[in-house]
């Protein structure tokens, strides 16, 4: 029996590389359907932000030279690949499932429009989040709580890299020790870049429960389903 019956998971896009330098790496996407799909058929309305991190990040565009806004828009564009790949697969494995954008591109995926979405997830369909924000400047994190906020998701469930927050970022430091609960104001203050801040401040703000938890472990969204302890919880 699920926990949770509406969530909102925020899927790494770095994490569809699978082993690649970037893009898309079929054998992780369909592993990865394949868990959104078990947790969908237990009954759990599932939205998906995807990210665009393994086709284009924004920051690296204005980094050499770009205007930052039109590098945004790009990586944006990239979430819209993302997602129509995750939708493709959804399908194809046999859950129905809906791309919606936040920025019109009518031709290629039907527009964001809130009563819609929801309508969707209450005929049990997966429905997949594109184009962040549909603004510069934001993250595809600060899309989540975005859209987890508007359609009453119970939580934003983060499936990354890592395996939960830590004191500091794992990658860089071995001796960073994961927490197993952390409020929002102290992984602020901490500036623990697991998430970016305009996500947590805004999670915060309508009490949106955030748990961060690694997409590479196999299980690991249904536990976190089934109410089980895994990854770390960021909570009010
Ligand atoms: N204190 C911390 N605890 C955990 N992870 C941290 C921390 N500080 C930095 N990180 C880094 O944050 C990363 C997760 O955030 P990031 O925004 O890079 O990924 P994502 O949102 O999952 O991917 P994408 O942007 O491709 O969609 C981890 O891979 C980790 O290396
Ligand atoms: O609301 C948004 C969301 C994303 N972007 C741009 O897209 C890339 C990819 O998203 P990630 O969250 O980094 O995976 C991001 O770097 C931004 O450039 C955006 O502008 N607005």
């Amino acid at each position: 029996m699920p926990a949770l019956q509406r969530i909102l998971l925020k899927l790494s896009g770095e994490a569809l590389m699978g082993e690649e330098a970037f893009g898309i790496h079929r054998g992780t996407i369909e592993r990865i359907v394949a868990e959104v799909a078990e947790v969908n058929r237990l009954g759990v309305q599932v939205a998906i932000v995807i990210g665009g991190g393994n086709l284009f990040r924004g920051v690296a565009g204005g980094a050499v030279g770009m205007d930052r806004a039109t590098a945004d828009y790009m990586g944006m564009l990239a979430t819209v690949m993302n997602a129509l790949a995750i939708g493709d697969a959804l399908e194809r494995g046999g859950t129905k499932a809906r791309v919606m954008s936040a920025i019109a591109i009518d031709q290629v995926v039907e527009p964001y429009v809130r009563p819609k979405a929801l309508q969707y997830l209450e005929e049990g369909k997966v429905v997949v989040f594109a184009a962040g924000t549909g603004n510069p400047f934001f993250t595809t994190d600060t899309a989540a709580a975005l859209r987890g906020a508007e359609i009453g998701a119970e939580i934003v469930l983060k499936a990354t890299k890592v395996d939960g927050v830590y004191t500091a970022d794992p990658k860089k430091d071995p001796n960073a020790t994961r927490y197993q609960r952390i409020s929002f104001d102290e992984a602020m203050v901490r500036q623990l870049q697991v998430m970016d801040a305009t996500a947590f401040a805004l999670c915060r703000d309508q009490n949106l429960p955030v748990r961060v938890f690694s997409i590479f472990k196999p299980g690991a969204l249904k536990r976190v389903v089934l109410g089980e302890d895994e990854g770390t919880l960021v909570h009010v």
